[in-house]
């Protein structure tokens, strides 16, 4: 609160002037009439004739000031938000740094057999899309791209901000790597997937810099209706002024103009661009790139969340725990387990390769070549091996595999059921199709995770789970983590139907996702929510990427977008109902001389038609700086349905709005007669 950044607020004051060009300003109607009025009074207070101002000059001069800083402080509100979210921006640039990397002479080279003599050392803006380069600990990621062979941890704290390191490796949904990012151990063989100037950090700052220049759909809409009733109040006021005529009263124009100032939604008018850029700069905050203010209003707006379960609702470090044969010789299940996964790079294929380590199986490696390697896949469910001698070794999920089999051992349905209602998932393992027994993999729910989903369907969002896992696993899961509707044995393609179908119905929908997989569903939903670590597909098609890779943030999402709607609902409503004391001063101060009637609504019975029309204007004026904290900050945000939190805020900032005027322009008018200005 109070380490204010005084270059920041100097910078800020210097734009409020620049942005007083009237070309800069009709894109924003509302302050553009305010603009047009002042160059009126500035016309008066010079030359009254030209209007047939009766008033003194010092009343038109002290018009056009209140004026000029009302435009001043609209300007001002934006500047200062403007600022703020490129302050962001700027540390995210430093992190940008001159780097170099080791690109491979030859593609196809083993990373076990890489040495100083298989690469060269270049500079990063020498390395290409599509290059190959190896990284071994210490070196920083050259440029971004995809793990294509090993395994490492790595520090990305300089873009998340985390200090925990990071395992990054091949074949999974986690094979991103980022560059400037560093390696703290293993080695790695990388495609390089980004050209120069096109990596994650470079678009990155690119998005955060015009997203926030970009208005939101609603906020176009917003504007538009603003401009009517700006539009209409013109109108209006013009009309009186012949109205004026009639009954033989030349009201002054000065007078019409600080009516029509008064009624128009100069407030909201003013707080309008930054509401939006302080949401979206609470976005980045959060380590969350969005690339449009749409897809965070969306967020706000959302109805319902496709989560998949493992690695979102649970750790998704799927560990095999025990290898269970069925109507089978132990030794020939163990020898499977180990040869279907010798090159299976994902979590659970190394951990049934560990596993069978720690069983000391033995197999022969000669037998296992990479190109006979099946590999993992969402919609077969299985990977696996093929011998020389054309013996077919398989695993996979139970499902999968049965149907895979011609011979399915008794017992095994009842063993896997038991595995899967513990919310372990079973994969069943087959040689030349006869099913030989089980691997148990073992997960578990994030710490958590269940708050998570209860707070997100208190405001009103549907959590879905979503899984390929099994119908008992899945049961499970949704049980623990408290989710009524869940699918599982899900395609892929299923999801993109499931998210279709919701849409159908006029519903937002939401989803998560890392994998290639995800993303046709992850572009298709309305808010795509993307991990850094995952894919570049999936990043591709998101519109807001986790640098954090952390699927629950989609909670901070909603909630900041939920508190970028209901901020500017608050403050258009508190904008509107202040027109309503304007009927009450305004009114009677200026058209009583003409009709005495008027006088009877006049009972905050102030000093002077004169000393009305200036408090008017200051307290409109002033009350711009005093809710650009609010409109910063955003309006108090709890978990509730958006119903609930509407009829809240429409309570208490219409009420807010209706009374506030009324106070403030009698305490003005008070002030103003202390002083001995009237
Ligand atoms: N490496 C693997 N080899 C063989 N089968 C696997 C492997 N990994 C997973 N499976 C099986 O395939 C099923 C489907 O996997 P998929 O990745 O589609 O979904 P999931 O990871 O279980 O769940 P979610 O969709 O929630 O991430 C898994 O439930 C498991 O039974
Ligand atoms: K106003
Ligand atoms: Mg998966």
């Amino acid at each position: 609160m109070f380490d204010i950044d005084w270059e920041q607020q100097w910078t800020a004051i210097k734009q409020s002037f620049i942005k007083l060009d009237p070309g800069y300003l009709i894109k924003n109607p509302v302050m553009f009439v305010v603009e047009l009025c002042t160059i009126l009074t500035i016309i008066l207070t010079i030359y009254p004739p030209l209007f047939k101002g009766q008033e003194p000059m010092w009343y038109y001069l002290t018009i056009t000031l209140i004026l000029v800083f009302t435009l001043l402080f609209a300007n001002y509100a934006e500047s200062l938000a403007e600022l703020q979210g490129e302050a962001h921006a700027d540390s995210l640039k430093a992190l940008q740094v001159e780097s170099e990397g080791k690109r491979l002479k030859n593609k196809d080279i083993e990373l076990a057999e890489i040495t100083e003599a298989d690469y060269e050392v270049v500079a990063g803006a020498d390395i290409e899309k599509g290059d190959y380069v190896f990284v071994e600990k210490g070196d920083i990621i050259p440029r971004d791209g995809e793990v294509v062979e090993g395994s490492a941890s790595i520090d990305e704290s300089a873009i998340t901000g985390e200090s925990e390191p990071v395992i990054r490796e091949s074949g999974g949904d986690r094979n991103s790597v980022t560059e400037g990012t560093e390696v703290l151990s293993d080695v790695l063989k990388i495609e390089v997937t980004a050209a120069v100037g096109e990596s994650f950090l470079d678009r990155m700052i690119g998005l955060v810099e015009t997203a926030s220049r970009q208005k939101t759909p609603n906020e176009i809409s917003m504007t538009l209706l603003l401009a009517s009733f700006t539009f209409v109040y013109l109108t209006a006021v013009v009309t009186m002024r012949f109205f004026g005529m009639y009954v033989n009263m030349d009201v002054d124009v000065a007078n019409l103009i600080a009516l029509l100032i008064g009624l128009m939604p100069t407030t909201i008018g003013a707080l309008l661009a930054s509401i939006r850029i302080a949401g979206m700069t609470r976005v980045t905050k959060e380590n969350i790139i969005a690339k449009s203010g749409k897809a965070v209003e969306s967020a706000g707006d959302l109805d319902a969340l496709i989560l998949d379960k493992t690695g979102t609702i649970t750790t998704g470090e799927r560990i095999a725990e025990e290898f269970i044969a069925v109507g089978s010789e132990k030794n020939e299940l163990y020898k499977a387990c180990l040869q279907s996964s010798y090159f299976d790079e994902t979590p659970e294929g190394r951990s049934v390769v560990n596993l069978a380590h720690d069983l000391d199986v033995e197999v022969d490696e000669s037998e296992l070549k990479k190109e006979n390697f099946v590999e993992f896949s969402a919609k077969t469910r299985m990977s696996g091996i093929d011998l020389p001698d054309g013996t077919e070794i398989r695993k996979g999920s139970v499902e999968a595999v049965k149907e895979y089999a011609d011979d399915i051992p008794d017992g095994l349905t009842d063993k896997a059921h038991e595995i899967a209602d513990s919310g372990g998932t079973p994969l069943a393992v087959a040689v030349d199709k006869k099913i030989l027994g089980l691997i148990e993999l073992q997960d578990e729910l994030k710490v958590g995770i269940k708050a998570r989903i209860q707070e997100l369907q208190e405001m009103g969002v549907k959590c879905i789970m979503a899984t390929g896992d099994n119908e008992r696993t899945a049961r499970y899961v949704a049980e623990q983590a408290g989710i009524e509707e869940y699918y599982a044995e899900f395609k892929p393609e299923e999801k993109i139907a499931l998210v279709e179908k919701i849409q159908k119905t006029g519903k937002l929908i939401g989803m998560t996702g890392d994998g290639t997989n995800d993303a046709p569903a992850l572009a298709k939903a309305d808010v795509g929510l993307a991990m850094q670590a995952g894919t570049n597909a999936a990043k591709e098609a998101g519109n807001m990427v986790d640098l954090d890779s952390d699927p629950t943030k989609l909670i901070e999402v909603v909630a900041i977008g939920k508190q970028l709607l209901m901020t500017r609902g608050s403050l258009t409503t508190f904008s509107i109902a202040n027109d309503i004391s304007r009927y009450f001063a305004l009114v009677p101060a200026i058209f009583s001389a003409g009709i005495p009637a008027l006088q009877q609504i006049n009972f905050m019975n102030l000093y002077s038609p004169q000393s009305v029309v200036i408090a008017s204007l200051i307290y409109n004026s002033l009350i711009i700086p005093f809710l650009i904290p609010l409109a910063m900050k955003g309006v108090d945000y709890k978990a509730e349905s958006s119903s609930k939190l509407l009829r809240k805020n429409l309570v208490m900032y219409g009420g807010a709005g209706l009374i506030a005027p009324f106070i403030s322009i009698k305490l003005i008018d008070m002030l103003l007669v202390m002083l001995g200005v009237f």
